[in-house]
């Protein structure tokens, strides 16, 4: 499978957000979207859900335009989600909806069970998503997400309110379920560490543009002057790249 997102161009009211956006991604892909506030990245994951509608360009998958089936291709966690009068088993299970027919059947069922115990809720699954924590509320969303089964998994920030073990937890479930299940996951970070840790790719945007993308190598310490004006080592901890400001 592969995901092809090709001269994607979006204005906000005149105002250009997205100019000119070309990447690839494959099957597996752990994909790091970095860059400043307000560089476009949420902007873009809305024009691959198709909640925004490009003024140019295209998202294709494997070769085709999505058209109906966009919520059985692209499963997308926004930045932030409210609880509300539902339990956690019932919010993982509207997750379904779209592979669904009236009620839920076995699988269905079966999904939302393994869902709920890859992401450790399973402890939870009865109390209401308003009376849960906001880390937890972050694992229900993402769970219904992956409960939908999509192609490609689009996570903006998911791991914002998680403390240092929920993120690492997030992080590590979100790369083994792209390795596992060939999904590919393209996933809007601040933390520049835990992306060199968890991603294969990364496509750093500035006002718009994406200034760089590949692999870990195009994170050095010219770019991340370039894009966050912050003068930088990169040190090596356990063979793992780690951004050190100075
Ligand atoms: N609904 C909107 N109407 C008008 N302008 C918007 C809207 N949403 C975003 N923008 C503007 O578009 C630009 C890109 O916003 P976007 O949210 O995509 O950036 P971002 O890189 O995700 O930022 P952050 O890291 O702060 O979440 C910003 O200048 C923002 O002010």
């Amino acid at each position: 499978m592969k995901l092809r997102v090709d001269g994607v161009e979006f204005s906000y009211n005149g105002s250009a957000v997205l100019k000119g956006i070309t990447f690839e991604a494959e099957a597996g892909d752990v994909v790091a979207v970095l860059g400043p506030n307000g560089a476009g990245k949420s902007t873009l994951l809305r024009c691959i859900n198709a909640i925004l509608k490009p003024k140019r360009g295209v998202v294709l998958v494997d070769g085709k335009t999505v058209g109906g089936d966009v919520a059985k291709v692209f499963g997308y966690v926004p930045q932030k989600s409210g609880g509300n009068f539902m339990t956690v088993f019932d919010a993982v299970l509207l997750g379904r909806k779209p592979h669904m027919g009236l009620r839920p059947n076995e699988r269905d069922l079966q999904i939302v069970e393994e869902v709920l115990g890859l992401m450790g809720l399973k402890r939870i699954a009865l109390k209401m998503t308003n009376k849960i924590s906001g880390g937890e509320l972050q694992k229900v969303v993402i769970a219904r997400a992956l409960a939908q089964e999509p192609k490609v998994l689009l996570l903006d920030e998911p791991t914002n309110n998680l403390d240092l073990k929920s993120q690492h937890e997030v992080m590590r479930l979100v790369r083994q379920i792209s390795k596992e299940k060939g999904v590919i996951s393209i996933v809007v970070m601040h933390d520049v560490n835990l992306a060199l840790r968890y991603a294969d790719k990364f496509l750093v945007m500035k006002n718009g543009e994406i200034i760089a993308s590949g692999g870990r190598e195009v994170i050095t310490p010219g770019l991340i002057k370039e894009v966050y004006g912050v003068d930088a080592h990169i040190e090596h901890v356990r063979g793992i790249p780690v951004v050190v400001p100075i």
